[in-house]
């Protein structure tokens, strides 16, 4: 009885700490679907320096779409939603052709194993 009357409230309360908004779930998911290779990233970390490097270097004519998310007022939601959907909290945060390639680590293996340029066709 009284977890008929707990239960939904507590649902509420612990899930809208972490859900996102429609917009912010829109727009990850939009950059993620419409572009080749997204970069969540923020300008003062030096991974992801090294990430968009990699991608500018190594795959010049595939063009990267990043998102600095310290510059964007929605910055802090979209790497909440990052974290809830890829289990990822860190920038850089990468997608290839839609899939969750992971964080700077994760990208220059892919690189190095060939993953990328796969993927890539490049
Ligand atoms: N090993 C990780 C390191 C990533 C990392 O530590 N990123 C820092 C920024 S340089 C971070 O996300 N810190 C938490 C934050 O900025 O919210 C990788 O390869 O991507």
């Amino acid at each position: 009885m009284l977890s008929r009357i707990f239960s939904p409230a507590y649902r509420l309360f612990t899930t809208s700490a972490t859900s996102a908004s429609p917009a912010t779930m829109k727009l990850v998911e939009s950059a993620i679907s419409d572009n080749s290779v997204t970069i969540f990233s923020k300008t003062t970390c030096p991974f992801c320096s090294s990430t968009k490097s990699l991608f500018a270097t190594k795959f010049p004519n595939v063009p990267a779409k990043v998102l600095e998310l310290d510059e964007i007022e929605d910055g802090p939601a979209i790497q909440s939603y990052l974290a809830q959907k890829t289990g990822q909290r860190t920038v850089p945060n990468v997608f290839v052709n839609s899939e969750h390639i992971g964080g700077n680590d994760s990208t220059q293996a892919a690189f190095k194993s060939g993953k990328l340029s796969t993927m890539l066709k490049a």
